[in-house]
């Protein structure tokens, strides 16, 4: 699905209003049919309702889903955050046609106007929406944190108010609402790390906004959504041997972390790969040998840490470094030796990413066909400081451009940049995945996946979006609480078969 600006969304509306055609006055009818039938359903109609409104469209769409609540007897107070100036046309049509369902209108015009709200009222946050210009301040900045920390549920319309669409609001005051209810697609900002706990649930609402602009207008993120990964998942031929999916190598594990080398290899194996070698310190080959008896083990000639590099790479289809490896100075050196002889694609990760971030000239390093696989701390050490999520996008697009490789920038929403341009926004994981080794698991996701001739973009939209499907199903198993990475490679099989059933 493609990601829009605010701009493009709001280019989307006039184009229906142009083309369906529709008048813009319908249209808002349309995006409050949505929103109070979601309200219905949902029983938020029953309780008491308090609905904000700015006096823009948003605060439009806020009396529209006021006059047709109250048509279905819902318990509704309506308050119009008062600016001194007239609403937009839209805003005073709907006012004028609320007018006549209801006198339980307030017009708050000093904070002592604002109401008390309790634990079994809803919240209706139609002050601002995409028209933010400024971070909020003054009275609207008083009611939001006034709403916010009450103990009320907030629902917000089209976003929270005082979130930009496309640039972060870290710092400014914002709405922090329980469930946002927006339209068609996402935004950008609700993708973001920094914005989860302003946005609470999203909920993506139809409103018949006209396809064919949809279908003609270039968006430069897109979500993996699970038809995306049944694109790229390749059927198995029924005639196939295991030469056919490729001979893969991980470089992982050292005295200590021999664990992070076991995860990544059964991770590995169970994203089909054919066959797995892995070399591991002297250390780890009774534990490799033992917990993983599918993969073959090269042990270094150094018990405690990786010193040397394999003898034949030539032999392997891909190669995976850094699940535990550490950062000795004989490792970084293997690091160094094999990203010179290496001419197949590699997955880095983890100590190698640390180890890299120490060399100056990356592009004299990585050939084209590398997958970096940073959390935001390997980011930042990498490709140094930024000020907030929005800027960590845009410098891993600018990176995976001039490297020429893929950056997958693990996150709660992990975001994959490609040397094309192209960048995509991952719709499946949970915070149950925020634990040990399970970057791990996705290293021996991809370096299976690329071993079996996915190129580095298939590889790492496929491996993401598998990687955080099994976490989705673990979290359901085992809570997120209680799930460890292992839990996410034991749910990969369910995660295939999902993606391949419409694949057949
Ligand atoms: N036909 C349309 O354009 C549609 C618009 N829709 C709704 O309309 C919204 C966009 O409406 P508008 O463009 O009128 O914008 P908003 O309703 O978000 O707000 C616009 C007004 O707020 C002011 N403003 C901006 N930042 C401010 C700040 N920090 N403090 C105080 N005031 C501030 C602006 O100067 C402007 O007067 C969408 O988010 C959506 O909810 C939907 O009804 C769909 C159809
Ligand atoms: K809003």
């Amino acid at each position: 699905m493609k990601i829009f600006t605010a701009e493009q969304i709001r280019n989307w509306d006039w184009y229906t209003i142009a083309n369906e055609p529709i008048a813009s006055l319908q249209l808002m009818e349309r995006v409050a049919a949505a929103c109070s039938n979601w309200l219905l359903e949902q029983r938020y109609a029953q309780k008491p309702l308090h609905i904000f409104c700015g006096k823009g469209n948003n605060g439009g769409d806020g009396l529209a889903i006021a006059r047709q609540l109250l048509t279905q007897d819902a318990d509704v107070t309506v308050y119009i955050l008062e600016t001194g100036k007239k609403g937009t046309d839209d805003f005073q049509r709907n006012l004028e046609l609320l007018h006549k369902y209801t006198s339980n209108i307030h017009f708050l015009q000093s904070a002592d106007f604002f109401p008390i709200l309790q634990l079994q009222d809803v919240v209706i946050d139609a002050l601002l929406g995409t028209g933010l210009d400024r971070p909020l301040e003054g009275l609207i900045a008083e009611l939001v944190q006034h709403i916010s920390n009450s103990p009320a549920t907030v629902i917000s319309i089209d976003v929270p108010t005082g979130m930009f669409a496309d640039k972060s609001c870290k710092d400014c005051i914002c709405m922090r609402a329980d469930h946002t209810l927006s339209f068609e697609v996402y935004k950008q900002c609700f993708l973001y790390a920094e914005n989860a706990e302003y946005c609470g649930s999203i909920h993506l609402l139809h409103i018949g906004l006209h396809p064919a602009y949809y279908e003609a207008t270039i968006a430069a993120h897109q979500i993996i959504e699970s038809k995306t990964a049944q694109a790229i998942c390749k059927k198995r031929n029924a005639a196939a041997h295991k030469g056919n999916f490729g001979h893969a190598l991980l470089f992982a594990g050292s005295y200590g972390k021999t664990g992070a080398a076991v995860l990544s290899s059964k991770a590995c194996l169970r994203s089909g790969v054919g066959l797995l070698t892995v070399h591991t310190a002297k250390c780890g080959y009774i534990p490799l040998q033992t917990a993983v008896p599918e993969a073959m083990v090269e042990t270094d000639s150094n018990e405690q840490h990786l010193s040397a590099a394999s003898a034949d790479l030539l032999r392997y289809a891909a190669i995976g470094i850094g699940p535990g490896i550490g950062l000795h100075e004989e490792t970084a050196n293997v690091l160094m030796q094999l990203l010179q002889q290496a001419h197949q694609p590699i997955v880095l990760d983890a100590d190698a990413l640390n180890l890299l971030s120490i060399k100056k000239d990356l592009s004299a390093l990585l050939h084209t066909d590398c997958i970096l696989t940073p959390h935001p701390k390997e980011f930042e050490r990498l490709f140094g400081k930024v000020a907030n999520d929005f800027e960590r996008i845009e410098r891993a697009k600018e990176k995976a451009e001039e490297l020429n490789c893929v950056i997958v920038l693990k996150s709660h929403h992990s975001f994959i940049a490609c040397p094309d341009g192209n960048a995509w926004f991952n719709s499946t994981g949970n915070a149950g995945m925020a634990t040990a080794g399970s970057g791990d698991v996705l290293t021996g996701i991809l370096t299976g996946l690329l071993a079996q001739g996915y190129n580095t973009t298939e590889a790492a939209v496929l491996g993401v979006y598998l990687h955080g499907l099994a976490g989705d199903f673990a979290a359901a198993e085992q809570s997120q609480e209680a799930m460890i990475a292992s839990d996410i490679t034991a749910f990969l099989g369910k995660a295939f078969l999902h993606v391949s059933q419409t694949n057949v």
